[in-house]
């Protein structure tokens, strides 16, 4: 029987982690609401982007100083960047400013659909682990490009359930679970477009060890409450897994039984 125990939380690169939820930062009606959203999801780890940093007006300090608050692991990202260059460079800015080796990658390759640049990917992957980074790349659903990911020493992977902000949920189940089944020892993490609760379970009911998302919450009509739906749907997928559900069967098999007395009782 498989329970969770704290050998099997959440594992990211040797730390562990109660929650398998990991939140953004962004797009949230208000500093409070982002805040109190984050508390109420019960996410140990959030992502950041160097890049909500405005000096001009003194917001981005405030941003900061709020997140901090929060006390959560920080996981810096390279939302937004174009090249291998620009991504290196913010990871190793984000690594000073927020003393963490570990970096989530994204890569924007097309315009579109922000899908990231699966070539461009892995090239810096490949600079950044050899420049130390723990690296979490954010991906398509690709097998070989996840391989290759691997291969270079990535312990998370982090393919797309879909385009980022689109809430589309999981387009590509069968990708996904080929991710799961080929590589049991990494800890994969579906990250974007899940738009809601049913979504997360679905990710977990794969066998996803977690789930990333930002919009689905920050964008909710209630993101507060969303936050909570969210924990409790990453809860529900996980044990679901981890209980193992029944055989699927072609034909109806009655659950209550038509033979016997149903409850043992006095004459
Ligand atoms: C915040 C962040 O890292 C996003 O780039 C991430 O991929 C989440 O995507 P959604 O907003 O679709 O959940």
């Amino acid at each position: 029987m498989t329970t969770e125990t704290p050998s099997n939380k959440l594992n990211i690169y040797g730390q562990t982690f109660n929650s398998r939820l990991l939140i953004g930062s962004a797009l949230y009606p208000s500093p409070k609401v982002m805040q109190d959203s984050i508390a109420a999801s019960a996410a140990e780890i959030v992502t950041v982007s160097l890049r909500r940093q405005s000096p001009e007006t003194g917001g981005g300090n405030m941003f900061w100083q709020q997140i901090k608050d929060l006390g959560l692991t920080i996981l810096p990202n390279t939302a937004g960047c174009h090249s291998i260059q620009e991504a290196v460079t913010l990871a190793q800015m984000s690594r000073e400013i927020f003393a963490t080796d570990w970096v989530k990658l994204e890569l924007v390759g097309d315009e579109y659909n922000l899908q990231p640049d699966p070539i461009d990917l892995v090239k810096a992957t490949e600079i950044l682990i050899n420049d130390g980074f723990k690296v979490l790349p954010y991906c398509t659903d690709d097998l070989v490009i996840c391989r290759h990911l691997v291969e270079l020493g990535c312990e998370v992977l982090m393919p797309w359930g879909a385009p980022i902000g689109t809430g589309k949920g999981l387009l590509n189940p069968y990708a996904l679970s080929a991710i799961r089944n080929r590589f049991p020892q990494t800890t994969l993490v579906v990250d974007a477009g899940i738009g809601k609760p049913s979504d997360a379970v679905q990710a977990f009911e794969l066998g996803y060890d977690a789930i990333l998302l930002n919009s689905a919450v920050a964008q909710a009509q209630d993101p507060i409450i969303m936050a909570k739906a969210f924990k409790a749907a990453c809860e529900a997928g996980r044990y679901g897994y981890l209980a193992g559900k029944m055989p699927e069967k072609d034909t109806a098999q009655p659950s209550t039984p038509t033979l016997g007395m149903p409850f043992w009782h006095q004459s």
